[in-house]
Parts: structure tokens; C-alpha cells; sequence
């Protein structure tokens, strides 16, 4: 794949080089040649850099920033449902168990139609590139051939994506659940699919869909498979009080230790919601490296609660954020850059000595948190050379010197604007692994 054209942006760029820290670089650049960050530094270093690389003779291909425009790296969607895409805005009248009966099973079941997931999953990916979400943890569906369409979508538009088969024997309609012997044979044959299909960008993560949705013997038989063949794994865990009173009845166990007990809480683990998780779960998480997907558009909507995630932060818990389409309305993740930062100031109203997030704290969460909460910071979240490049291109100004921009902005400023107020028409452009998508 390793173009020998070597591409070099320069203009401001902002990005998290630790936990919780944005370094921003004025004037700077970002060499990058096929997929890889070559080198990252002030554009004053630029010439001396490109000859302690012995890159003076190779074709370059320069990008010069506007002053209205950032470099900034992809966002990460640690958490979205891509066949509930064609209910977006539909059902937050119902808490999660009703929603989940009237709404999303019966959209869902419609994925035996490949076309219909075809049209449905090229749409998703599409749209989320087009936002900046240039990674992406799926739930595809319950049908293997449909998540194999959702594989060769991502591939197609070029987007690093987590794709999972979902397993699901119960507590759903009839005709819409496989026998636990089902489940695993369309589980293995669904990893075998996506291995053939020897793409760099996309892997198969064990999904089972949350511990209402399946039995222990089920989750235990999906442990092996994650660990013998040293995969990812997914699930959701105490996003609504009802949920959580049925887990307690199934298992009689804490929600955490029903997953503990399958081998499914592994440092390769992101569990989605976590809103009531216990000091001791928390614990137990922290330990065994497992990360939370913090989505708090569908906490809202589906009014499951208020997620404190400094609370999990503080437990030593690995953080990312997540869309959760359709449990939340939007495929955006600067939309849960914002409800995440709505969440935290209404937490702030009935807490003391709380102090609500920064944009620059749901920054990291949307970008090198989101990275270490999918095990990936060896490859995205950051501009660390070595790094493959995905990137975006943020501009403030499209409107071309209307309102939105008329007095200018420092480079954090436009992050703060961005994310407060910007939506996929600021993203100009979009990288994944050095090959621009948008
Ligand atoms: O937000 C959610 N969306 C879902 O599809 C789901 N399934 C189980 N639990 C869930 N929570
Ligand atoms: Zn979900």
C-alpha cells in the first residue's frame, strides 16, 4: 500500500500527546508517507527533517492550512449499532427493554435481506467518515452473511473499523435468535470471513450482545474463542436500573462478575454504558484492563441515567466515547463530544467538589482515549510518529467569512468552536491510514 509520494500538511495542529493533555502546534507539520507518520514538529524543522530522512528527493505532495483550519487526529466511535442506523430519532418515548421490543428487534430482523444491509451499511460507514469518525467499534447483525456486508462496506470506503457478529439465544422474538450451537458455528464461520478478507483496517470482535441475550455456558464457549484466537470483545453492561435488577435475578451475581466468570473481561474488552457500575466492579475492570464506551446521547434519550465517567476515570477504568446508534439519535462524534460535556455540567448541579469536563478532556476521550479503550494506541489516537495517519482536515469557516468566523480564532479555539458548534460540513477532509476518504 506504501504510496513513495510523501505527504506533507503544514498549518496548526492539534492533538493529545498524553492522557488528558492537547498539544497544540502552531505552525507546524506532519510528514507522512503511505500509511505512517514519518515525523511531526514545527515547520522552522521542516527542511532538516526531510534531509535527516532522505526525503529531499522524493515527490511531495504539500497541503497548506488556512488560519481557519486545524489538523486534528480521527475521532473514534468506540460504540455504535450500524443496522439500528434507519431508526435514528425514533423511540426514546420507551425505556431501553421496551425499545428494544417495539423499536429495534423488528428494524433489526429486516438484516436477512442482504440488500437491505448493503444499502443500509454503506450508508453508515459513509456517514460517519463524512463526520470524522475515521474508527469505528460495530455491532452488525445477527446474521452473518449481513455482517459480512458491513465488513466489505468498511473496506470499500476505507474506514478502520471493529465488526461483530452478534450473539443473541433469547429474551427477543422468536424468529429473530439462533440456538447457542448456531451461535457459535455462524460466529466462527463470521471470523473466518473477515480473516480471508486480509484487510489491515478491519477485524472481527466478539459480540455477545449483553448477558440478557445469551447464557453463561454461551459467554464461556465466546471467551475461548476471543482468547484462542486473541480477538476483541464487546458487549453492553448496567445501562438501566430494570436490566440490572434481570441480571442479578439470572445470575445472581454482579453485572461485571457475570462477564468475569466467562473470561470475557480482557484488556482487549470495551463494555458499553456502565452508568450504575459498583466500586467493586470498577475495581475489577481496572484490573483486568477492560475500557467503557461512555455514550451519553442514549443515556439521555433512552433516559437510562447520568454516567459519571470522571468517577470511572478515577478507578483506573480506560474511557472512550460512543454514538450508540440508535440508542442515540446522532452517527456523530462530536455530538457525544458535546452531550458528554452536557452530561458532566448537569452532574456538576447535584454534586459538590465536582468540576465538569473540559472540551479539551472529551478531546482526548474522542481521539487517544477512544484508542486506548480499543487496545489501538500502538496504531491511532494521536500524531506520535510511527502512528498510522488518520487524520481530519477542520475548517471554521466554510461559509467564507460569514458570521460563524468573523472575528478569527486561535487554533484552540477553533477545537472549542468545533466541538461545541461544528457538525460534519466543518470536516474538509478525512485520512485513515494515510489515504484520504473524504
Ligand atoms: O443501548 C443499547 N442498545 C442495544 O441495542 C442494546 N442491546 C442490549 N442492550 C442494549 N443497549
Ligand atoms: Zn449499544
Amino acid at each position: 500500500m506504501t504510496s513513495e509520494i510523501v505527504r506533507i500538511i503544514v498549518g496548526n495542529i492539534i492533538h493529545c500527546s498524553k492522557q488528558y493533555e492537547i498539544n497544540t502546534i502552531e505552525k507546524g507539520f506532519i510528514m507522512v508517507l503511505g500509511n505512517k507518520i514519518l515525523a511531526v514538529d514545527n515547520e522552522l524543522a521542516l527542511e532538516e527533517v526531510k534531509s535527516r530522512l532522505n526525503l529531499t528527493d522524493h515527490e511531495t505532495e504539500k497541503i497548506v492550512l488556512k488560519e481557519s483550519q486545524i489538523l486534528i487526529p480521527g475521532l473514534i466511535d468506540t460504540h455504535i449499532h450500524a443496522p439500528q442506523y434507519p431508526n435514528c430519532g425514533l423511540g426514546y418515548d420507551k425505556p431501553l427493554l421496551e425499545w428494544l421490543d417495539i423499536y429495534t428487534y423488528k428494524l433489526e430482523k429486516r438484516y436477512r435481506n442482504q440488500e437491505f444491509a448493503k444499502k443500509v451499511f454503506n450508508a453508515v460507514v459513509r456517514k460517519t467518515l463524512d463526520h470524522g469518525t475515521t474508527t469505528a467499534c460495530y455491532f452488525a447483525s445477527l446474521f452473518e452473511n449481513s455482517s459480512i456486508a458491513l465488513v466489505d462496506a468498511a473496506i470499500k470506503h476505507g474506514q478502520r473499523a471493529f465488526v461483530g457478529k452478534i450473539n443473541m439465544t433469547t429474551l427477543a422474538p422468536d424468529d429473530y435468535i439462533e440456538t447457542p450451537s448456531e451461535s457459535i458455528k455462524t460466529t466462527k464461520k463470521f471470523i473466518e470471513d473477515v480473516k480471508a478478507k486480509k484487510n489491515d483496517l478491519v477485524q472481527p470482535i466478539i459480540t455477545p450482545r449483553f448477558a440478557l441475550s445469551v447464557d453463561m455456558d454461551l459467554m464461556k464457549e465466546l471467551g475461548k474463542i476471543a482468547k484462542e484466537q486473541d480477538l476483541h470483545i464487546q458487549t453492553h453492561i448496567c445501562e438501566n436500573l430494570d436490566e440490572i435488577r434481570l441480571v442479578k435475578e439470572k445470575y445472581n451475581l454482579l453485572y461485571a462478575k457475570v462477564y468475569d466468570e466467562a473470561n470475557l473481561l480482557t484488556s482487549k474488552t470495551v463494555l458499553a454504558h456502565g452508568i450504575y457500575l459498583t466500586e467493586d466492579e470498577l475495581k475489577l475492570l481496572a484490573q483486568r484492563g477492560t475500557s467503557v464506551s461512555h455514550c451519553p446521547e442514549s443515556n439521555t434519550c433512552l433516559k437510562s441515567g447520568l454516567c459519571d465517567v470522571k468517577k470511572l476515570i478515577a478507578a483506573g477504568v480506560k474511557v472512550g466515547l460512543g454514538t450508540d446508534v440508535s440508542g442515540g439519535p446522532s452517527p456523530s462524534i462530536v455530538s457525544a463530544m458535546k452531550a458528554a460535556l452536557d452530561t458532566s455540567v448537569h452532574i456538576s448541579f447535584n454534586k459538590e467538589n465536582y468540576t465538569p469536563m473540559t472540551y479539551a478532556d472529551v478531546f482526548y476521550l474522542a481521539t487517544l482515549g477512544g484508542a486506548e479503550a480499543l487496545a489501538l494506541e500502538d496504531k491511532t489516537g494521536n500524531f506520535e510518529a510511527g502512528k498510522d495517519f488518520d487524520a481530519l482536515i477542520i475548517d471554521m469557516d466554510i461559509e467564507n467569512s460569514s458570521v460563524d468566523y468573523l472575528l478569527g480564532c486561535k487554533p484552540d479555539e477553533i477545537l472549542q468552536k468545533f466541538i461545541y458548534f461544528g457538525d460534519d460540513r466543518n470536516v474538509l477532509n478525512v485520512f485513515v491510514a494515510g489515504k484520504r476518504v473524504k
